[in-house]
């Protein structure tokens, strides 16, 4: 299978004292969704801005494949303009993608339906409550088809409908071939959904694999997602 992305990071950080995460290795294959696991601080955001190119100080090889080599981004913090209204974001968004018109009506229309915005399409996204500016982060990032969808947190703020939503559409997104990176400390629910995990701590590589892949590194056979890695938290990666 193709991998839709692979990285390779020897270290980096935001100053060129010492870095923040180091030796962090891993690759996502066509229709896989990957978990990016760890505590606070542990450098999940710092290992995605890495891989999205946004450090200076750095030594690493990031690879993005797939067909287009288009890819999806849903940051931490919501980001828009302010001037702009939720349709006119969508409209920069397929602009710049140079979506066809009527792949664009027909999408944009079904992503505002689904993550129940329709109603606030002609609004400024800064009037919206958190979670409806998450929302427009993501239905920015599904309009267009990515071969790689990376989320920083995506659940935050988000209501139980709006999860289900997000799960259903990566879940699609994984169908069609995209790869998915995303970061997470609702371990629940990225034990159900993600077919591999990458453990970080303390900006190391402590574990990665399928669940029963980590269960096999923790020793813990029936361990949930949460036990291993609060058994793995402080150990080196083999
Ligand atoms: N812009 C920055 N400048 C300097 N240091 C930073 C910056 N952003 C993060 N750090 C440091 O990098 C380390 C890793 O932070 P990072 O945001 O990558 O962790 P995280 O795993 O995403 O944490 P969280 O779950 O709390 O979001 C922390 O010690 C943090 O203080």
């Amino acid at each position: 299978m193709n991998h839709v992305l692979s990285v390779h990071i020897d270290y980096a950080g935001y100053s060129d004292k010492e870095p923040i995460i180091k030796d962090i290795r891993f690759s996502i294959k066509s229709g896989e969704w990957v978990g990016l696991i760890g505590g606070n601080g542990a450098g999940k955001s710092t290992t995605i801005n890495t891989v999205l190119g946004l450090l200076k100080h750095h030594k690493s090889a990031i690879h993005f494949g797939g067909q287009n080599g288009h890819y999806g981004y849903v940051a931490e913090q919501p980001i828009f303009y302010d001037e702009l209204t939720l349709w006119e974001h969508m409209k920069l968004a397929a602009a710049a993608f140079e979506m066809k018109k009527d792949t664009y009506a027909e999408k944009a229309e079904e992503l505002l339906h689904a993550f129940r915005m329709a109603h606030v399409k002609h609004e400024l996204p800064q009037h919206f409550s958190k979670g409806m500016q998450q929302k427009l982060m993501l239905i920015l990032a599904f309009l267009v088809e990515a071969d790689v969808y990376i989320f920083d947190e995506p659940f935050v703020g988000l209501d139980p409908q709006a999860t289900q939503t997000l799960l259903e559409y990566i879940d699609k997104a994984c169908q069609r071939g995209a790869g998915v990176l995303m970061s997470t400390h609702i371990l629940d629910t990225a034990e159900k959904v993600c077919d591999r995990f990458v453990l970080l701590d303390q900006g190391r590589l402590i574990a990665q694999g399928t669940l029963t892949d980590i269960r096999q590194q923790a020793g813990l056979s029936q361990g949930s997602l949460y036990e291993c890695f609060d058994r793995l938290q402080g150990r080196e990666c083999v």
